[in-house]
């Protein structure tokens, strides 16, 4: 056992102003836990207080008050663990070689770190204060490099074996108290350890847009709130996404880095805040200042932003300190989100893997939309700063592209989970239709991918506290409330929009990017029949230039009945999805869909094309058992829907109970995230352990 591979990672977090309640509970626990196959043993360390000092032969940690400094481990298997703390007037010390004496270590950690319970702790003077030459060189400039604060990443070290310069900034003790014996946590709440038990991890999300900051579609809505799902289980989490403007919210860390991307170096900056126990990170340069047109630019503009922003970022656990520490790189997952970050996890891999770093950090890729996948001829190949032997990754051929350069392809391939956003989804990725060119590369794959249904956010989407209908004569509701709540919002959206305010006819709406994706052709072709009905219709999409042209001809065409609101407005989103009746998603593909969660939460009755997640999450409505949330239909034609919306206005119309009742059962169903949370953490958990 003694010489089988050995590693400690340790995790620490301190730093009283932003722990959550959680962490904030259990603020002295660890975590020894040994993998049967790999032996991997990991120590969690969460505090909130006092000092606390852990090292190891090239790695060390020290806090003291709010602050801390660290340096990642080297993952020698001789390492020697040593782990001083201090609370108040009492001080620990433990000190073993792992290698030479796995069981030792394991038994203290044991016997003296069971989780939550402080009286555990051994109390012993520290002997001496620990010396400095085993400090890791902490230096602010390099002598090649004049830069200031540009520091060295583990590759390059590893190819110029020079001194260890790292960016943290190295503690000083201040004058912080510490821990007193009264401020000890009243024994049950200490005993709450985190949802994720031992699977506690760190966990980067890397995406291109992240809500409120940035957000185009559904992909800003999950790296907004995904995360906080993940931080309510226990992780450390943090997002990773560029500054596309600036923010008052923010504060500059002090970091700066640069980045070759083609023949440009590009000087990076590092801003951070810290909300719902999640550590939001933003990457400014000059590239990324495109205001809200996130996508802009040709082909390859774009992706030189994704090359440096990918690189950027599979650095950021080592160079941003937040909340005072680095995450490091040990038990940590990174998190890449479609295309714009597929070429994270290749980074992962040729700078470091192969190289024989961070050879414990993960990958997950999670497909949101495999429409868009980074094509490009073959000579983009020469943007990627790869070695040559990784162009075959890139390298696709299909009917429709020929051979091309293709960044999704390389990114399924290497990292090493794949997601997407439900199961309906995941099937249809596998078929020629569904897969867009990829799905021979996803059925080689299969093993490593999993459907997971997203969630919403529930604080940023709920009637009841919705910040949106606090005025202009909307109002908060809830389920009890549900009737007279819906019903003025309704009226406040048909004053707003300019329609007649009536409450006897059916509102419908739609909100969506105004693409070929969203069906948003088939309701115009179903327009005929809609305004021959007694009902009224709101739209509000931006996208292509002659879908948005015929979302104003439609208003035009019929002034009383429907309304085209062209650009994208956060506050109407909430407001439409409020005050309307009906909500319409006639997608031809839907990936998971959130509009029509957002609906249900509403009490608004979607009416969607069964496909994708809109099939796994809209069950249709049963009017012998008074079952199902929505309407469905199963082919995207015009037709289809109209027998759908026909069967769902009769409904609003005559048959007000079973209304009522579908509106309730949308409302009732769990959406929040804290189930896709768990099942993105196994997902973690496996390719851990996997080798
Ligand atoms: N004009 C406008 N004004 C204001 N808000 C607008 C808007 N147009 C769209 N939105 C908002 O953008 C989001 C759209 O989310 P979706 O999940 O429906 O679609 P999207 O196709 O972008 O996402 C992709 O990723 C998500 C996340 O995984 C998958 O659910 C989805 O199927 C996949 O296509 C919603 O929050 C919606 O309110």
């Amino acid at each position: 056992m003694g010489s089988m591979p050995f590693v400690i990672y340790l995790n620490a977090i301190e730093r009283t102003d932003i722990l959550s309640n959680r962490c904030r509970r259990y603020w002295f626990s660890s975590f020894a836990h040994k993998h049967p196959r790999k032996s991997i043993t990991r120590l969690t360390f969460v505090r909130e207080n006092g000092n606390v000092e852990c090292r190891g032969r090239g790695w060390r940690i020290k806090a003291s008050g709010n602050n801390i400094s660290g340096i990642d481990d080297d993952r020698d298997t001789n390492d020697a663990l040593q782990v001083t703390s201090e609370r108040g007037m009492k001080k620990f010390v433990t000190q073993t070689n792992v290698k030479t004496n796995v069981e030792t270590a394991e038994t203290f950690l044991n016997e003296h770190y069971t989780p939550g319970h402080l009286s555990n702790i051994p109390i012993d003077p520290i002997e001496h204060e620990l010396p400095e030459t085993l400090l890791p060189v902490v230096s602010k400039h390099n002598d090649e490099d004049k830069t200031e604060n540009y520091t060295k990443s583990p590759l390059e070290k590893s190819l110029n074996k020079d001194a260890y310069n790292v960016t943290s900034k190295r503690l000083e003790n201040t004058n912080e108290p510490t821990l007193d014996e009264e401020d000890v946590p009243a024994s049950d709440d200490v005993d709450s350890p985190p949802l994720a038990g031992p699977d506690v991890m760190n966990v980067i999300l890397v995406a291109a847009e992240c809500a409120p900051w940035s957000k185009t579609g559904g992909l800003g809505d999950v790296a907004g709130a995904l995360p906080k799902a993940l931080a309510q289980r226990g992780h450390r989490v943090m997002v990773v996404v560029p500054l596309y403007r600036d923010h008052d919210d923010l504060q500059d860390t002090g970091i700066r880095r640069r980045y070759k991307v083609g023949w440009e170096d590009v000087d990076v900056q590092y801003l951070q805040t810290y909300i719902d126990g999640v550590d939001f990170v933003f990457i400014r340069c000059h590239m990324f200042n495109l205001g809200t047109n996130i996508y802009g630019g040709n082909r390859e503009d774009i992706l030189r932003r994704m090359v440096l922003f990918c690189k950027a970022a599979v650095e950021v656990p080592w160079y941003v300190p937040c909340g005072g520490v680095c995450y490091g790189d040990g038990n940590l997952v990174f998190v890449a989100n479609d295309w714009h970050t597929a070429l994270l996890p290749v980074y992962l891999k040729a700078y470091y893997r192969d190289n024989g770093l961070m050879r414990y950090t993960r990958s997950v890729l999670v497909i949101h939309n495999i429409a868009h996948q980074g094509r490009g001829p073959v000579e983009d190949f020469s943007h990627v700063d790869l070695p040559p032997h990784y162009l075959d990754l890139f390298k696709l051929y299909d009917p429709v592209g020929g051979e091309h350069f293709n960044i999704f392809a390389a990114g399924l391939k290497t990292a090493d989970r794949v997601v997407t956003v439900s199961h309906g989804y995941a099937w249809e990725l596998k078929t020629s239709e569904g897969g867009w060119g990829l799905h021979n590369i996803i059925n080689e794959n299969d093993w490593k991918l999993k459907g997971i249904v997203n969630g919403i956010d529930t604080k940023d989407w709920n009637p009841e506290v919705d910040v949106h209908l606090t005025s202009d004569g909307y109002t908060n509701y809830s389920l009890n409330t549900l009737d007279t709540g819906k019903s003025q919002c309704k009226a406040a959206l048909q004053k707003e929009l300019g329609l007649p305010v009536r409450d006897d006819v059916p509102l419908i709406g739609f909100i969506g990017r105004l693409d070929v994706q969203k069906g948003v052709d088939l309701i115009a072709e179903c327009v005929p029949w809609i305004v021959d009905q007694d009902v009224q219709l709101v739209m509000l999409g931006t996208g292509r230039p002659d879908l948005e042209q015929m979302l104003r001809e439609m208003e035009n065409r019929y002034r009383e009945k429907i309304r085209g609101w062209v650009g994208f407005s956060v506050k109407m989103a909430h407001r439409i999805t409020a005050g309307v009746d009906i909500l319409l998603m006639p997608s031809r593909f839907e990936p998971c869909g959130l509009n029509q969660l957002y609906a249900m939460s509403y009490g608004t009755i979607p009416v969607v094309h069964a496909v994708g997640g809109l099939r796994d999450t809209v069950q249709p409505f049963d009017p012998y058992n008074e079952t199902g949330v929505g309407w469905t239909f199963n082919r995207a034609e015009s037709g289809q829907l109209i027998h759908a919306l026909g069967n769902c206005l009769l409904t609003y119309r005559e048959y007000k109970q079973s209304w009522k009742g579908i509106q309730q059962r949308g409302m009732m169903r769990d959406l929040s995230w804290n189930n896709a949370a768990q099942h993105y953490e196994e997902v973690f958990v496996a390719a851990k352990y996997q080798w």
